[in-house]
């Protein structure tokens, strides 16, 4: 066994331009851990994401997986190790459920169509979606539409999901279904970074709470060291602002 974490983030820093959005991340997630990050809107928990599978060059820092740093890894392998679900459910909308979790299959993974559509019938089955491999994305609830979005990531067979608010623009009604998948694969013990506003999630399903604002970690800890204990008065009062917004709605 490797005595790597999976995922090691060092001292990440990122600009835009002339605004610096990560100033100095550093993190380990170990196989099985469920990350959830949390943090004020700019804070650069997007950006932190979309770093560690390189949908965004950084400035300065490592981010290795097991060991192997993501620099220097080639771009179709780096998207098998490490899948990510969006807010936005960008579905092919032109493809059923069933054609948009195949065409990474075959485009990344070079599976002929029939091994192809059984592995995504498997993965569309793990989500609940079987009877709807069929649907297209039109037909599909948003909930729906953000399941295929996870099934599609898993099919891949991924090493770390990463998941950007991946209910913030769904329907109230339609987050729970999601957040149910989500705790499903957290406790059949998939490796996750999730950014989320949920902290039903976080509570139920996250090893480990990191808040981040202005580009800095200010504190990482079990989410019950979060919720009930919070070293920093800044965590307190995000957490407090958190839970009096999910009360008024
Ligand atoms: N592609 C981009 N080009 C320029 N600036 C960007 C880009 N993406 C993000 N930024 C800026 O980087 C900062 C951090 O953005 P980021 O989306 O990572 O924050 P966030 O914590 O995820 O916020 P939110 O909760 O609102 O999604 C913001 O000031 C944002 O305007």
């Amino acid at each position: 066994m490797s005595s790597e974490p999976l995922l090691r983030v060092e001292d990440l820093q990122k600009s835009y331009g002339d605004e610096t959005v990560l100033r100095g991340v550093s993190f380990d997630l170990d196989k099985r851990d469920v990350e959830v990050v949390i943090g004020p809107s700019g804070s650069g928990k997007s950006t932190m994401l979309r770093c560690v599978n390189r949908l965004t060059e950084f400035q300065g820092g490592t981010i290795s997986l097991d060991g192997e740093s993501v620099m220097e890894m080639d771009e179709n392998t780096l998207r098998k190790r490490v899948g990510m679900v969006f807010q936005d459910i960008n579905l092919f909308s032109h493809l059923t459920a069933l054609g948009n979790v195949t065409l990474g299959l075959r485009k990344v993974r070079g599976m002929g169509d029939s091994e192809a559509e059984s592995k995504a019938m498997n993965q569309l089955e793990r989500v609940g979606l079987k009877a709807q491999a069929d649907s297209y994305p039109a037909e599909l609830s948003g909930g729906q539409k953000q399941r295929v979005g996870i099934a599609r990531a898993l099919a891949m067979d991924p090493e770390l999901l990463l998941f950007d608010e991946p209910t913030s623009a769904l329907d109230p009604e339609l987050v729970g279904e999601v957040l149910e998948v989500m705790r499903d694969l957290a406790e059949g013990g998939m490796t996750m970074l999730v950014v989320t506003h949920e902290m039903g999630f976080a509570r139920r399903a996250a090893s480990s709470l990191m808040f981040l604002d202005e580009g800095r970690i200010v504190e990482r800890g079990p989410p019950e060291q979060l919720f009930e204990n919070p070293q920093r008065d800044r965590t307190k009062e995000f957490l407090d602002r958190l839970t009096s917004i999910a009360e008024e709605t």
